[in-house]
């Protein structure tokens, strides 16, 4: 039978730059298309780390060109402008992908806002990663120029870091069932969300963040009642001791296996954690609820049982 599956694309399914996130989400395209041959529903969120980087850096480089005429630009917007252009890839790609297999249905990315605590002490402790990867030397010159915050990104590179609060609330939620109901293929939450607060009235405000894409589709996940959170990304399964002599794959976790490894530190921050973080999460949210963390290429096989990490209780 059909499941109602959340798809959270990572950034191997996007690529670095324009010509790469173009051929990238061919692929993507596929994977997805594939699940709905199925007979599953999807609904698609994604990250968006090199994009929005590339974005401020280059809004911020036009207001230095001439500060009089080009006033600085918002996170927030850039994290907007991130949604439009990677849902713009992703759109026409699994446009043309349904209609090259003779299926009709409609596909919609939703410019979707999230609501974030404005206390939250994310604020203070930026620690998501944007942009391209820097070496010590760049990095250690945008921080003495620039004020930048930023940190080593797992064993890559040197990467600008940014608030990255916890996501609250979806706002559009309701247009997004709606369009789920309807049987369109949605794209929503890109890039974690345009994340916003509350101030007076029905105001709503931009915040200086970009949030985690893994913890916005948990709470998406749960929003449309997804039976799955997939977590698509650049490892098939989760490992403990990664990267080590003893590394060990895993099939599946529960929640209680999965909090104990968090605790010895398996999982790196930034990168696997937040998954394993977001997978229990959902795991935990609903009975029968499960979370499958895979490589994009092996989506289908993971939702057969045949691969990836499985989460459940
Ligand atoms: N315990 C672990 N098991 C598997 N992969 C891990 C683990 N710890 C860190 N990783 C790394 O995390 C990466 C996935 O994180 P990242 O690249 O940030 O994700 P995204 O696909 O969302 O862009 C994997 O490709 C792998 O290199
Ligand atoms: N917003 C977000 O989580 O992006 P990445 O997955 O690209 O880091």
């Amino acid at each position: 039978m059909g499941k109602r599956i959340v798809i959270a694309l990572g950034g191997n399914a996007l690529g670095n730059n324009l010509p790469e996130q173009m051929i990238a989400v061919k692929q993507t395209a596929k994977a997805i298309v594939d699940l709905i041959q199925e007979g599953h529903e999807v609904i698609i969120a994604h990250g968006n780390g090199p994009q929005v980087g590339m974005i401020q850096k280059a809004m911020t480089e036009l207001t230095r060109s001439d500060p009089e005429k080009y006033i600085p630009c918002p996170l927030s917007v850039c994290v907007a402008m991130s949604q439009g252009y990677i849902g713009y890839d992703l759109q026409n790609a699994l446009r043309e992908e349904l209609l090259d297999r003779g299926i009709n249905k409609g596909v919609a990315t939703v410019l979707t806002q999230v609501e974030v605590d404005p206390e939250d002490k994310a604020f203070q402790n930026p620690t998501k990663p944007i942009g391209a990867f820097m070496t010590k030397e760049e990095a250690d010159k945008m921080v003495a120029e620039r004020g930048y915050n930023v940190i080593e990104d797992a064993g890559r590179g040197y990467r600008r870091v940014v608030a990255s609060p916890k996501p609250q609330s979806i706002i559009e939620i309701q247009s997004i069932r709606d369009m789920v109901a309807a049987g369109l293929v949605v794209v929503a939450c890109g890039g974690g969300g345009i994340p916003v607060y509350k101030t007076e009235g029905h105001h709503l405000k931009g915040a200086a963040a970009v949030i985690d894409k893994d913890f916005a589709s948990c709470v998406l996940a749960q929003q449309v009642e997804a039976d799955t959170l997939i977590i698509l990304t650049a490892v098939e399964k989760v490992a403990i001791n990664f990267g080590k002599p003893d590394e060990k794959w895993l099939d599946e976790l529960t929640p209680d296996q999965a909090r104990q490894y968090i605790e010895e530190g398996h999982f790196a921050p930034g990168s696997m954690l937040p998954k394993v973080q977001a997978a229990v999460q959902f795991a935990e949210s609903a009975p029968g609820r499960s979370a499958l963390i895979t490589l994009l290429e092996k989506a289908k096989d993971g939702v057969a049982g045949k691969t990836g990490t499985a989460i459940h209780q």
